[in-house]
């Protein structure tokens, strides 16, 4: 008796604290704490949707927060709003992302930034097929190349700041940027581009006390959304319910907390985290309990996964019988 009692001990509990004090040990980049009172918000895409969230929230919580996008009604309009809500004012400035010499001016007409969210982004969804090059073309530069127009201008400033606190880089990607999804064809592609850009450009920035998160959201409610919906393939909104769709200030609300507790992979609901140890490949990890679960849970969630492929690839084909 005393003897089972010793080796059920040691299994379940002994075994697992020593396998978390081991990754506490191992874990690269080591936690972090990203604090945004009182420091420079700069949130690109900030005069609508998750961006317009992101700065009303990070307006409250003390940051001095910046919003960028093109349309500058919309920039003032925004502004108007966090300041009604929150009783902060917020500074604006107007600037296409595809255009680097205008994000260079932009960056540099503002304070230094010590948490940029790389938030702008577009979405149509509709298959290649039909899908005009033009179309493809806009959502690569605004998602994905934009985001290295942001990076490349504020790096060097960030990198010479004179304050040594820890700095933040984040970009909103998608489930959609971890999981190919039927109709996506370009935005996954802009979306998974940002994985491979954030993974780097982590090991670039380390030494710098500058740190990386990669947000992933489900469908949010916002007026990009709106749109989008009007001309989604039915399958495209098929396989996307199969993550639940969230309010665009609890996306916020996840992403603020993401950033702020320097994770790398943030994901927003629960099955964004199923989906995000599915998907964890050798992304860096700073939460030894986190690691802890994914090193338990991975085959299982490859099991789950295959099950949700044979799901989709089961509507697809009904889908296609139907139409025939
Ligand atoms: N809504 C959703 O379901 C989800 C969204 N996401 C991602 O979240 C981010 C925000 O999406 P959402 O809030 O829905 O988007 P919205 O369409 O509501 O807002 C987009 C914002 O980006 C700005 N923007 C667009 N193009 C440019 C550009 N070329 N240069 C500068 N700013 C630009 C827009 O302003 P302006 O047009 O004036 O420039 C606007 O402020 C995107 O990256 C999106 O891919 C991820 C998962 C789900
Ligand atoms: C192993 C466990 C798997 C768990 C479930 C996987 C669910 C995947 C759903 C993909 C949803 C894609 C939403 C795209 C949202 C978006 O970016 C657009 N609204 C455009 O803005």
């Amino acid at each position: 008796m005393a003897n089972t009692n010793l080796s059920f001990l040691s299994l379940f509990i002994l075994l697992p604290i020593f396998f978390i004090i081991f990754l506490k040990l191992i874990l690269r980049p080591r936690s972090v704490k990203i604090p945004i009172n009182s420091r420079h918000v700069f949130i690109t895409g900030g005069s609508s949707g998750i961006g317009l969230a992101l700065a009303r929230q990070a307006a409250a919580e003390g940051a001095h927060v910046t919003i960028l996008a093109r349309n500058l009604h919309n920039l003032e309009e925004a502004k108007t709003y966090i300041q009604r809500a929150t009783g902060v004012d917020v500074d604006i400035v107007s600037a296409d992302v595809c255009d680097f010499d205008a994000v260079k001016v932009a960056v540099e007409s503002v304070d230094p930034i010590d948490v940029l969210v790389c938030n702008q982004g577009v979405f149509a969804a509709e298959e290649i097929v039909d899908q005009e090059m033009k179309v493809v073309k806009d959502m690569i530069d605004v998602n994905l190349i934009g985001c290295f127009n942001l990076v490349k201008a504020v790096l060097p400033r960030m990198k010479n700041r004179s304050d040594r606190k820890p700095v933040s880089i984040a970009f909103i990607s998608s489930q959609a940027g971890q999981v190919g999804v039927y109709g996506y064809t370009a935005y996954s592609a802009s979306k998974f581009g940002l994985r491979g850009l954030a993974e780097a450009l982590q090991q670039e920035v380390i030494a710098d006390d500058i740190h990386v998160s990669l947000i992933f959201p489900p469908d949010t409610d916002t007026p990009g959304l709106v749109k989008e919906k009007k001309r989604r393939p039915p399958l495209t909104s098929i396989i996307a319910a199969s993550s639940g769709s969230m309010k665009v200030d609890e996306v916020a609300k996840k992403a603020l907390n993401g950033i702020k507790s320097g994770s790398f992979f943030v994901s927003c609901n629960f099955e964004g985290f199923m989906l995000s140890i599915a998907t964890v490949g050798l992304s860096p990890q700073r939460s030894c309990l986190v690691a802890f679960v994914e090193v338990i849970s991975i085959g299982v969630l490859r099991i789950v996964g295959l099950c949700f492929q044979w799901i989709w690839y089961g509507r697809i084909e009904k889908w296609h019988a139907q139409k025939r």
